[in-house]
Order: structure tokens, then sequence, then C-alpha cells
């Protein structure tokens, strides 16, 4: 029973290959699931970065020649600001928009991950608390044209010139880059118990 990375992403490539040193001749197939990633009207955070990851990790399943034969893990991160959810921007002007809000200001970041093999699927979820210093505008600007911001939820990257606007973090560092460590050996340990039994 191989592992199968569901996601299009380098940097939780990178990650999930971390989480594996322990494990004995670890390596893993990468497919690329293709949803829907659209909020439903009411639908909570959490609920929504949960729901998506096991909809990465089951399409993701399906693409798998010999699906039954394969294990899983599918992931989402989001960033919450009060009430707003901010996925990845749209635009340039979106980033702006983003970014503004983001100022100065204390927003979460919301990771989850979820592994299945076909007849059981685990999930976990991490908040990370993440604390911004005051963005002038030039330097918002600059930032986007580094076009960094653009494939990141938030519309930066806390690994790379974006970490130059996190006075503190509180929580876990990996899950705002996309694959929180700690939850992702757990559930890879949980999935490989599940199927010695
Ligand atoms: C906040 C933040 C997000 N991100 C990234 C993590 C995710 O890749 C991305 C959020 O979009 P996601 O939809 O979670 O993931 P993705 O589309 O990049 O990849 P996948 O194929 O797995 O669906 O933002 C950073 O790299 N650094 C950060 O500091």
């Amino acid at each position: 029973m191989g592992w199968v990375l569901a996601s299009t992403s380098p940097r939780r490539k990178e990650l999930f290959a971390q989480v594996g040193f322990t494990e004995k001749h670890f390596s893993f197939d990468q497919v690329a699931p293709d949803i829907d990633e659209s909020h439903i009207s009411g639908e909570p955070a959490a609920d929504f970065v949960v729901r998506l990851a096991k909809e990465k990790a089951q399409t993701g399943l399906a693409l798998c020649p010999n699906g039954e034969s394969h294990k899983v893990l599918g992931s989402d991160t989001i960033v919450v600001l009060g009430e707003q959810i901010l996925g990845k921007p749209v635009d340039k002007q979106d980033a702006q928009r983003i970014l503004s809000d983001l100022s100065g200001k204390t927003h979460q970041v919301m990771t989850a991950v979820a592994v299945t093999n076909g007849k059981t699927t685990l999930t976990r979820l991490c908040q990370t608390e993440v604390t911004f210093c005051h963005l002038t505008l030039d330097t918002i600007n600059a930032y986007i044209d580094t076009q960094e911001p653009m494939d990141k939820a938030g519309a930066y990257g806390i690994q790379g010139l974006g970490g130059c606007f996190v006075k503190s973090i509180k929580g876990s560092y990996s899950a705002v880059v996309g694959l929180p460590l700690v939850e992702t050996r757990e559930l890879l340990h949980e999935m490989n118990q599940i199927e010695l039994t």
C-alpha cells in the first residue's frame, strides 16, 4: 500500500517528504486533485477547510490506478481574519486588499490534513495565530510585484519575503506553510497502524 500526495504544491511535497524520515523506505507519488474550492454560505471556517482537505484526499484516491491499494493525503490552508475567510488572491487588486486588511492585525491560519485509504478517512485541523506588522501601501505594492503572494492563501508566504511582515506566530510554522509536520506524522502512523490490523 503506497502513499500518494494529492497536491500540486511544491511546499507540501517537501514537507511530506520531511515527515516520512522515520518510515522505512518512505516514498510517495503525487496526483493533482481538481476540486471546487468554493465556500458554502454559512459554513464555519473550520468545517470548510476540513471539508476541502477531505475532498482533495478522496478525489486524489479516485485518480490513482488501483485506488483501493493506496493511502492518499490531501490538505488545505485558509487565512481567517475575524469573520472573513481569505483564500488565494484572484488578482493584484485582491492581493492589495487582503494585505491591507492583514496589516497591523492578528489573523488565524487554518490548515486541515486528511488521509484516506477509501475505507477510513482521518483528519486533523491546525490553527495558528499570526500577527502582522503595519504595512505601507508602497511595501504592499512592492511585495505584490514579486509575484510571491499570488498562489498563497492570505496573499503572503511566511517562508519567503512575506516572513518580513510576521511580528509573531503562536502555533505551528509548518501548518502556515501548508502542512503541519507533527499532525501529519501522527496521521501517517495512525493510518499505517490501521493498515496492519
Ligand atoms: C499563509 C501561507 C500560505 N501558503 C500556501 C499554502 C498553500 O499551498 C496555499 C493555499 O492554497 P491551498 O488551496 O491550500 O493549496 P494549493 O492550491 O497551493 O495546493 P493543493 O494542490 O495542495 O491544493 O498557500 C504558504 O505557502 N505560505 C503561507 O505563509
